[in-house]
């Protein structure tokens, strides 16, 4: 059995597609859903889905190892981050080498680092009259959106997409390519 912890912060269609994937390989456990946002959407898709869910507090998260030692003691193999918008520590990086992963919607090295989240990314891709844009999924280190690359997909933009535009195409992306790739990575586990 391989088991899986989900971090996001938001509406959670990546952690859905995820989810769906697996539904039907016994295999592969989803275990938990860690949010920091109260209320967030990802909260309701736990619930429907029967999966454990932690409301992550941020003094414990940057100053203890007790999101560690749940993990550990949960034999997490594979952590997940699908919009996710805090950095992660190091201690859960040191605890978990090669093992964490994140999903980045643009095509890394550019429009990555602080503040580039969510919608200041298709923004700022819009901004510069980008002719493409795509998604990167990578391992995490400490540094946000430095991590050595896995996979990143590409999506043709014209000259008239808006920001929503760009991330209805992103989104179609991340909800083909992210559950392939963490089965893919499982399997090397
Ligand atoms: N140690 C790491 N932690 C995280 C990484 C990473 O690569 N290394 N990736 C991010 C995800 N991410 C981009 O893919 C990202 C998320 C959020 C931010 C950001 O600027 N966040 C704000 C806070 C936003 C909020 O609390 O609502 C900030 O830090 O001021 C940048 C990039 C997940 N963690
Ligand atoms: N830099 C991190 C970042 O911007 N992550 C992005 O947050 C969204 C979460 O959507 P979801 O909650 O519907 O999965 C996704 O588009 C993901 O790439």
């Amino acid at each position: 059995m391989k088991n899986i912890a989900i971090f996001a912060s938001g509406n959670g269609s990546n952690a859905q597609k995820i989810i769906d994937h697996f539904k039907g390989n016994d295999q592969v456990s989803v275990k938990f859903i860690l949010c920091n946002k109260p209320g967030a959407g990802v909260f309701n898709i736990a619930e429907k889905e029967g999966i454990p869910s932690v409301l992550i507090n941020r003094e414990d998260f940057y100053k203890s190892d007790n999101y560690v030692v749940l993990l550990k003691e949960a034999g997490i193999d594979l952590v997940v981050l699908a919009g996710f918008l805090w950095k992660v520590p190091a201690n859960l990086i040191e605890a978990f080498p090669n093992r964490i992963i994140n999903i980045h919607p643009a095509l890394l090295p550019k429009y990555g680092g602080k503040g580039m989240y969510g919608h200041f990314v298709h923004e700022a891709v819009v901004a510069a009259r980008e002719q493409e844009s795509g998604i990167t999924i990578h391992y995490v280190n400490e540094h946000y959106d430095e991590g050595a690359p896995i996979l990143q997909e590409k999506c043709v933009l014209s000259e008239n997409d808006t920001p929503e535009d760009v991330a209805r195409k992103v989104q179609a992306l991340e909800h083909q390519w992210f559950p392939i790739i963490v089965e893919r990575l499982l399997t090397t586990l």
